[in-house]
């Protein structure tokens, strides 16, 4: 055999030794042990984190701001897991296309972010860009009511003051503009995330949005539901002052992919592109019905950028990656070693009592921890989510 030919057999068996280990890899992510594990890690850190948050308490009749910075640490520890679930576990990757003068600005002044709301993880990777500009503890959502009740994420949330809505504007106008308000003496730099189309993205409800566009006269969209103005309009007014641009970012996923939750969790690996382009406040109407006008316009733009990137898998504008930090990780590794030994000691006990009441009580408890895991992960699913904008409406009703 020539050099040659012996540098290739080499290179070939190297590189058949990495695809086994990565195989391997790969199916010890898809194990259901493994889930276990996580979503063990996950859940019994969170509630202990709700616990000390709850004692937070009495601190915010002492100074509401050192209440506040230390919810946001504490969020951190709960959302980051998430990420790093995202990031290291399932590998997957975020790419960021903006304009360079831009980005020295993001993570360093309040904004309000605009996201397409199309896909069941478009959350988390929102979550991954504010731990990569460093204000994931902090960052900030108009939620429905509905996820205040989530143990762990959705308890967490009333800790971090998250603007929540019952998608009744007769009584959301006082109760979000008042949370709102709220915010304006936030002491740590946050991202306000508004999902305008106001649910998830399903071909039902695209034709019903399409129905109410024509019945306004607006162009129909391809990629979007129709946005909900009133949302946008009350958050600009109430944050004019504290955020000082509205990040108007588009997502989408390479290759077509449909990213699910249970995908991460079985360490499936995903690309997600993001266009963020920074719009000063400033530029945006303060009347109602025209600041109206100007986030359909908005919207339209969008649906052109995700027609671009159907057309060619990429976005307008260049590329500036944040990098990954490894402070998710860190949390994550050291939540896992905190409460896995217990564990291990636990399950060691159970073992040796050799009791038949105590094991079933156990298996008992843990099938019913992870029933309520499986069911925070539906929360997730497009499949599983709300009526609200699935409603035939006349035409010509305006
Ligand atoms: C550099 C990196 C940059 C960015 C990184 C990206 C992101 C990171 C940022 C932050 C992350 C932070 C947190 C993320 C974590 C988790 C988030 C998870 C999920 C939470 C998301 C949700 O819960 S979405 C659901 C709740 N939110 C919303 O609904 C917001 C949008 N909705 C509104 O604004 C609504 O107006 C409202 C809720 C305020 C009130 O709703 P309501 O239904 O009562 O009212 P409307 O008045 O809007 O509806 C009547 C008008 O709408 C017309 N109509 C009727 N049918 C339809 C239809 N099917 N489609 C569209 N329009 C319809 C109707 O004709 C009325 O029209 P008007 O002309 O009278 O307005
Ligand atoms: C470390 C990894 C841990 C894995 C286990 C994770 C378990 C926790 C799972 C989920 C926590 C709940 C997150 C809630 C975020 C849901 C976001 C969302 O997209 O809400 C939908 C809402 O916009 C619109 O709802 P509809 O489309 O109208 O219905």
């Amino acid at each position: 055999m020539d050099p040659f030919q012996l540098e290739m057999q080499c290179v070939l068996s190297t590189g058949g030794e990495h695809s086994r280990k990565m195989g391997l890899l790969q199916l010890l992510k898809s194990q259901f042990i493994c889930h276990l594990i996580i979503c063990y890690v996950f859940l019994v850190s969170g509630l202990i984190i709700n616990l000390l948050q709850l004692c937070t308490l009495p601190l915010w009749l002492l100074s509401k701001q050192l209440a506040r910075r230390v919810n946001v640490r504490l969020a951190y520890c709960i959302s980051s897991q998430m990420v790093a679930a995202l990031e290291w576990w399932s590998g997957t990757e975020c790419t960021l296309y903006t304009d360079p003068e831009s980005y020295p600005l993001y993570g360093n002044e309040n904004a309000i972010v605009v996201m397409n709301h199309s896909f069941e993880i478009d959350f988390l990777c929102g979550w991954t860009f504010c731990e990569r500009f460093g204000v994931l503890g902090s960052s900030k959502v108009l939620a429905k009511k509905e996820l205040a009740y989530v143990p762990v994420i959705g308890w967490m949330w009333y800790f971090l003051e998250i603007v929540f809505c019952k998608r009744r504007w007769e009584e959301d106008r006082t109760t979000v503009a008042h949370s709102l308000q709220n915010l304006q003496d936030y002491p740590e730099n946050f991202w306000f995330l508004l999902f305008c189309e106001g649910t998830r993205l399903t071909p039902k409800k695209h034709q019903v949005s399409m129905q109410v566009a024509e019945s306004k006269g607006l162009p129909k969209l391809k990629y979007h539901l129709l946005p909900r103005t009133k949302g946008f309009w009350i958050t600009v007014q109430n944050l004019r002052g504290t955020a000082a641009a509205v990040y108007d970012s588009t997502l989408n996923f390479r290759n077509n992919e449909t990213p699910t939750l249970l995908g991460i969790l079985n360490g499936k690996k995903y690309h997600a592109d993001l266009y963020v382009r920074r719009i000063p406040l400033e530029l945006i109407p303060e009347d109602e019905a025209e600041c109206a006008a100007w986030l359909h316009k908005l919207y339209q733009e969008k649906d052109s950028f995700q027609e671009q990137y159907t057309q060619t898998g990429r976005f307008p504008g260049p590329i500036v990656s944040p990098p990954c930090r490894p402070w998710s990780l860190i949390n994550w590794l050291f939540w896992s070693c905190l409460l896995l030994y217990p564990l291990g000691l636990l399950l060691a006990q159970l073992i040796i009592s050799g009791s038949i009441l105590t094991i079933v009580t156990s298996v008992a408890l843990c099938s019913a921890a992870s029933l309520g895991v499986r069911w925070m992960i539906g929360q997730t699913e497009i499949d599983k989510g709300s009526n609200y904008g699935n409603k035939e409406v006349p035409l010509n009703n305006n």
